[in-house]
């Protein structure tokens, strides 16, 4: 399979033009660049390098290992820290997050999609795309996933429905996006399966803004390109790549936001898309006082309990077992995860409140696109939240003291121990809520974009990825957030199909 060129030259995409421009080569934007170039020329920027000979990023043995060596400014793990105090992580590489992430892969349920609108065959028809060529079935478990499995229908998460690829009551073993040789496969393999002589990959070249045509009586506002400077911060200049003149149907390509849940709404807010107050204060000239962007921020609050250290093997791993609890509202996990570059790794269950009611909002924090926005998720801010925490947290704590995990662990330690009260789980979830890393909001369908996902009031610009979700779609979004890439980049190949048909203009 050939991949497409990739380049970290900017002077070779400056001033060139692209039928599309995907910016940000993540989880959403590379299944959607694959699709698009199967008719269109395409441009993907991202900030970040190339993963391929990164073994932090490609082998399941270093699982864990980029956070480590995170930084704000170059690592592909780019570490941020909510006002709230609580530290993540966001993907600065081709692949995204899907680079840096546990791997879990599991589809929405039925009753997301409905909700979402979707089309139940195309979404099948769209996840199976990417399963086919990324995602993998495990073909064993290791002592420590079948500990955690047992563990969790120990703790009353029934059925135990094996493997499924679906989002289901009880406890499942889910598909994974590293194979059974333990290799990682990224969103960017993606990119051979649609036309990879049509697209052009640029790395290393952060956004900052989307160009705008103002025109017309009506003022119309569209998009017509992209601003970006080189990653490395080593100078201000400024590079530009622009859409191709309109195909012979008048119909123009249009640039497509796919930075993420962090990135996108920075961008727009970058380009003078949002809430005009805030824009005035870092001087932004206002294109667009779109009050959404921003807001929806949302966070899985996750709490982590702690197994052992260096557990009987004690190489990393990612997730293999969900409990999926509590009708769907609580999802329990578990890994194995480094804390040293010497090898030094301990085990923890982990849990996720599903639909948390705690919504918080993005803003700038300087006008320099490379540094993170200020992120607010309001963890636990509501009585049902923090009810919901402790119930959470409860099944982690009967899951803990399980037969399997005694016998994963070699002693009845836990089993021994009594269970916290409610106030001690309550206590224990304010004091050490974190994320699950499943942030997700900021451009929200129904707020920043339409259900076609194009950005209101402007002409030209869509926004596709995480940031577009009003909540967390199945156990893990992953699945959803590269289903979604092929998704519409479908819908957008049809669209244009449509137009030509409507207003041939050869
Ligand atoms: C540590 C961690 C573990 C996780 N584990 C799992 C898991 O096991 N299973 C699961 O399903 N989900 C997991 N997730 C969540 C999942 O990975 C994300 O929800 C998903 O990858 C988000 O996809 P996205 O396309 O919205 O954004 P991303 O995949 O983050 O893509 C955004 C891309 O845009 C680029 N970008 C941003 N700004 C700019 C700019 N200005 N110019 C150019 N490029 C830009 C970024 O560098 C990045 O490559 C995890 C996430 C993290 C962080």
């Amino acid at each position: 399979q050939t991949f497409p060129y990739m380049t970290s030259n900017v002077e070779e995409v400056s001033g060139r033009s692209f039928d599309y421009i995907v910016v940000g080569g993540g989880t959403a934007g590379c299944p959607l660049a694959a699709t698009l170039s199967e008719k269109f020329s395409v441009l993907l920027v991202e900030r970040g390098g190339s993963p391929y000979g990164d073994p932090f990023i490609l082998e399941l043995k270093y699982y864990g290992y980029p956070f480590l060596v995170s930084d704000e400014y170059t690592s592909a793990a780019q570490s941020f820290v909510s006002t709230d105090g609580v530290p993540n992580f966001r993907g600065r590489v081709l692949g995204g997050s899907a680079a840096i992430n546990g791997g879990f892969y599991g589809r929405a349920s039925k009753d997301f999609v409905k909700k979402v609108g979707w089309d139940n065959e195309e979404v099948r028809d769209a996840y199976e795309w990417v399963e086919s060529r990324i995602i993998t079935k495990p073909d064993h478990l290791t002592p420590w996933s079948n500990a955690t499995a047992y563990s969790f229908v120990e703790a009353g998460i029934l059925p135990y429905n094996g493997f499924s690829l679906e989002h289901i009551r009880g406890t499942k073993i889910g598909a994974t996006s590293f194979d059974n040789q333990g290799r990682r496969h990224l969103p960017a393999d993606l990119l051979p399966a649609g036309n990879p002589s049509k697209i052009t990959v640029l790395l290393n070249a952060t956004v900052d803004k989307v160009i705008f045509q103002r025109t017309g009586t009506r003022d119309e506002k569209i998009a017509r390109g992209i601003r970006f400077i080189k990653s490395d911060g080593s100078s201000n200049q400024t590079y530009e790549a622009y859409l191709n003149q309109p195909d012979n149907s008048g119909s123009w390509g249009d640039v497509i936001l796919s930075a993420g849940a962090l990135g996108s709404p920075q961008i727009l807010l970058l380009s003078g898309i949002g809430p005009q107050e805030h824009l005035n204060n870092f001087e932004i000239p206002l294109l667009l006082n779109l009050k959404g962007v921003g807001e929806g921020m949302q966070d899985n609050p996750g709490i982590a309990i702690f197994v052992n250290y260096n557990p009987q093997n004690p190489t990393p791993e990612h997730s293999k077992a969900a409990g999926i609890a509590d009708d769907f509202k609580i999802i329990t996990e578990a890994g194995i995860v480094p804390i040293s570059l010497n090898g030094t790794t301990f085990s923890y269950f982990i849990g996720k409140i599903a639909f948390p009611e705690s919504v918080g909002k993005l803003e700038l924090n300087s006008t320099d696109p490379r540094a993170n926005p200020s992120v607010t998720f309001n963890y636990l801010s509501t009585e049902r939240d923090l009810a919901e925490c402790v119930k959470m947290t409860q099944l982690l704590e009967l899951a803990l003291r399980s037969k399997s995990i005694a016998s994963f662990v070699g002693s009845n330690e836990y089993q021994n121990k009594p269970m916290p009260t409610e106030d001690e789980l309550q206590e224990l979830c304010k004091t050490t809520v974190g994320t699950f890393y499943h942030y997700h909001g900021g451009c929200t369908v129904g707020s920043v974009v339409d259900k076609n996902y194009r950005v209101y009031g402007v002409k030209g610009l869509r926004v596709i990825d995480g940031s577009t979700f009003l909540e967390s779609p199945g156990t893990n979004p992953m699945a959803t957030v590269l289903m979604l890439g092929r998704y519409q980049g479908l819908k957008i190949l049809q669209e244009r199909k449509d137009a030509s048909f409507i207003n041939p203009r050869t």
